[in-house]
């Protein structure tokens, strides 16, 4: 039986990031997706122009509908808006145990706005205990714990209080370090380094998004967490070495750098 994947995130009218991204990752790995979508956002490479949530009540028949009948093997989620939609996701899920990857969304590359801000108490509190990894970029984790995270040693110091949040295991990424970027990987087992070189390229729109799709996806297909981080972690290098030019901004990574090329 082919392996499904739910995402539950905004839609990206370029294509790159959110339900797009998400969509298009799960294809590449073969496993069979479905979408509940949060929000519509006006997006391209330059960044966010305009969006609207949609309303908790429709959010809530999406995620009944792809359940009820299609199910899923992995969720993940991405941007949510604000506290009641947060609320509604985590409401619907707490019953549906299948692995959860809680991108928290908060602020798009471009520095749009992507979550009120008084919507962090509920994502701390009512969707992050419920999932299986948590995957905060710096800014993100900043934000969760209250303090700066922003060098190896501050990402170090935050495992610990990351996990007490509640989630099975944290994916901290380190993209935006200054230099070699360093992503850690926390379970209250062990700790990974996931460490590679810096690609010098604007086209890294959906990274976030691309790498915890990626993660979904091979949870799905019954993969444990770890290889699914070390095997995501690879396949975003390659996404980001062979993006492609697609607009005049952040391009988005390239999401079937593993398929292979064939003419038709
Ligand atoms: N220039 C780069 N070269 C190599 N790897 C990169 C680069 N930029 C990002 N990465 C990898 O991608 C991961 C995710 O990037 P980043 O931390 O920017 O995510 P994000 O901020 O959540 O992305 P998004 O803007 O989609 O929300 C990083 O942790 C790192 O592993
Ligand atoms: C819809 C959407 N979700 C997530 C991100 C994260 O970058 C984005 N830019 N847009």
């Amino acid at each position: 039986m082919r392996a499904k994947a739910l995402t539950i995130a905004g839609s990206d009218s370029g294509g790159g990031a959110g339900i797009q991204a998400d969509l298009k990752t799960f294809h590449t790995y073969q496993v069979y997706g479905s979408s509940v979508i949060t929000a519509i956002t006006a997006q391209n490479t330059l960044g966010v122009q305009a969006f609207e949530l949609v309303s908790p009540s429709l959010i809530e028949r999406q995620i009944v509908a792809v359940l009820a009948d299609i199910g899923a093997d992995a969720i993940k989620t991405g941007m949510l808006g604000n506290a009641t939609i947060i609320e509604t996701v985590a409401n619907s899920l707490r019953r549906y145990p299948v692995a959860l990857v809680v991108d928290p969304v908060m602020v798009a590359k471009s520095g749009d706005r992507l979550l009120v801000e008084d919507a962090v108490q509920a994502l701390r509190e009512q969707l992050v205990p419920i999932a299986s990894l948590i995957t905060p970029n710096l800014p993100e984790a900043s934000v969760l714990l209250g303090r700066e995270i922003d060098d190896e040693r501050t990402m170090y110091a935050a495992l610990d209080d990351l996990l007490k949040l509640g989630a099975k295991a944290v994916l901290l990424k380190g993209g935006h370090l200054k230099g070699q970027p360093l992503d850690l990987f926390a379970d209250g087992q062990q700790v990974l380094e996931l460490r590679s070189e810096r690609i010098d390229t604007p086209n890294t729109h959906g990274t976030g998004c691309t790498y915890a799709a990626a993660i979904t996806a091979l949870l799905a297909r019954g993969a444990d967490l770890v290889s699914a981080v070390c095997q995501a972690h690879a396949f975003l290098y390659e996404a980001i070495a062979s993006a492609e030019s697609i607009g005049a901004g952040h391009s988005p990574v390239n999401h079937w750098v593993w398929l292979s090329e064939r003419t038709v």
